[in-house]
């Protein structure tokens, strides 16, 4: 059993960054599993005293001293603490047998939690994500929610239940081999919740949303990963609180340390973000975390996940790096062409068109403005890159009930492609190997690899060879070879 431990309430009263940092590194350290109720709340005080609008006034007329605290009375945390427990085993008795959850449990916990919510309440809202905000305001996100439910779960003694977590959903695994699934929260705006149903078999499994079923399961160490991850050091829309976002970034690196991110892809970005703001002496660099990132989605989720990608794209092209922005987000692509578009998938559109036609347009501005022989615009890489993440958003398109393509895309796609000039089209050579047609479908989830794709030799881009693009980049290829093959055209 988990537990508020004599030990613990020995580290109180925390009075700075440190003291925290010792709390989670006790309850992860320790033979037992961390608690998750404790944990959450310990974070959601120091999160909340240190956002809070008093604080950002506080923030702007005096300079506290550095890494300091409100001071966190072990008081302050044991009410919140009882609190959460009673309002648990006054509704559903702990589990004295030790045995399995059920589904009607999961069930009956996700009630509890959802019942004891604020009527209605702006869900998208800063620091609605732990259980300081379920205990304080009856408010919770949609992450906070799931959360709830397995730390609840855990103060009832079913340590069998545990949060599965996907780029946009969150959910639980339980029962004896963990392998039963059930919805715990809602996803989205406007759309009916699934509370207790096992997770989509049906078309809503082939959708982005559900990562093709390869979620992050987390382990309880993995739950307290995801709690960190979960904190929110935003003062205000343009500013974070520091403190906050220093612990968050310290409490990453402790569970980085004890190899609690291995699998766990965004939590890894997470720290390498707050990594590139302001680097840790002695720890790997930023750009190593993406790649460590990028590793683990390949590793343990069959390369299923884009923000890996889109993580490392955002850091080159901060850095001016086009060049590899570039082959970051042909990479992130690359994965989402494997997945049909459906309408539960708005956050990760929101990412490609942000892609397409802010983040590409911005790179092409800035560097046909320039003529440095060394500008991407003449590199065949680049060109390649660019056609590999245009047809993958094209490919996403293909055989979904939803269009992803509108005519707003496609300006900025030419206005893109025509940049370069054919002598660096000319060089690339788009070989797409006649394989036969069951391979090319990627409906039972295979597609060639993409070093099939586009080898980059003197060769001329010849019109036959495109044969596998999507249509429209067929057609727009075509128009482009058409100047190769004839330049006066
Ligand atoms: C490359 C990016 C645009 C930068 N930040 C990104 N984040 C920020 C952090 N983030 C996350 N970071 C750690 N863990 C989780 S679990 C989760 C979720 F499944 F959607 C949940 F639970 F429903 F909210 C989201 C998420 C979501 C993705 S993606």
């Amino acid at each position: 059993m988990a537990g508020f431990r004599d030990s613990d309430k020995a580290l109180f009263p925390i009075k700075n960054i440190n003291g925290i940092l010792q709390l989670f590194r006790h309850q992860l350290e320790n033979a037992r599993e961390p608690d998750l109720a404790l944990l959450s709340i310990v974070a959601g005080i120091v999160e909340s005293k240190l956002t809070s609008r008093s604080a950002a006034a506080l923030q702007l007329c005096e300079p506290i001293e550095p890494n300091s605290l409100p001071v966190l009375e072990i008081h302050d945390v044991q009410v919140l603490y009882e609190k959460f427990h009673s309002i648990m085993k006054s509704n559903i008795d702990p589990n004295k047998s030790n045995s399995p959850a059920t589904r009607d449990l999961v069930k009956r916990v996700s009630d509890v939690i959802w019942n004891s919510l604020t009527r209605s309440y702006y869900k998208d809202k800063a620091h609605l994500q732990s259980l300081y905000s379920y205990l304080t305001g009856s408010k919770l996100d949609c992450f906070g929610v799931a959360f709830a439910v397995v730390a609840g779960c855990q103060a009832l003694g079913y340590n069998d239940v545990h949060l599965a977590l996907s780029e946009d959903h969150a959910w639980v695994v339980f029962g004896e081999h963990g392998t039963e699934t059930a919805e715990v929260t809602w996803h989205g705006k406007g759309n009916e919740d699934k509370r207790g149903q096992e997770i989509g078999k049906g078309v809503s499994s082939r959708s982005w949303l559900y990562v093709n079923n390869k979620p992050v399961v987390c382990t309880r160490k993995m739950e307290v990963a995801a709690l960190v991850s979960a904190i929110n050091p935003s003062l205000n829309a343009t500013h974070d609180a520091y403190e906050v976002s220093l612990l968050q970034q310290e409490l990453l690196w402790l569970l980085y340390d004890l190899g609690h991110l291995k699998k766990y892809p965004m939590a890894i970005g997470n720290l390498g973000d707050l990594e590139e703001i302001s680097p840790k002496e002695g720890k790997v660099p930023c750009k190593v975390l993406f790649e460590e990132a990028i590793y683990s989605a390949r590793n343990y989720y069959n390369n299923q996940h884009v923000y890996p990608y889109t993580y490392q794209g955002g850091y080159f092209y901060r850095n001016k790096m086009y060049k590899e922005a570039f082959e970051s987000w042909a990479n992130a692509s690359d994965v989402i062409r494997l997945y049909n578009y459906s309408r539960d998938d708005e956050e990760i559109y929101k990412e490609f068109l942000e892609i397409a036609n802010e983040l590409i347009p911005h790179i092409m501005k800035v560097e046909s403005s320039g003529f440095s022989a060394s500008s991407i615009l003449k590199k065949p890489e680049c060109f390649a890159n660019l056609l590999r993440f245009y047809d993958g958003i094209c490919q996403w398109e293909e055989g979904s009930a939803t269009p992803v393509l509108h005519i707003g895309w496609a300006k900025p796609l030419v206005n893109t492609i025509s940049k370069f000039d054919s002598d660096v089209r000319a060089q690339v050579n788009i070989i797409c190997d006649k394989l036969e047609e069951d391979k090319m479908s990627k409906k039972n989830g295979t597609y060639f690899n993409n070093n099939n794709y586009a080898s980059l030799n003197q060769t001329n881009l010849k019109e036959k060879d495109l044969t596998n693009f999507h249509p429209s980049i067929e057609a727009l290829t075509a128009a482009c070879s058409e100047k190769i093959l004839n330049p006066e055209y």
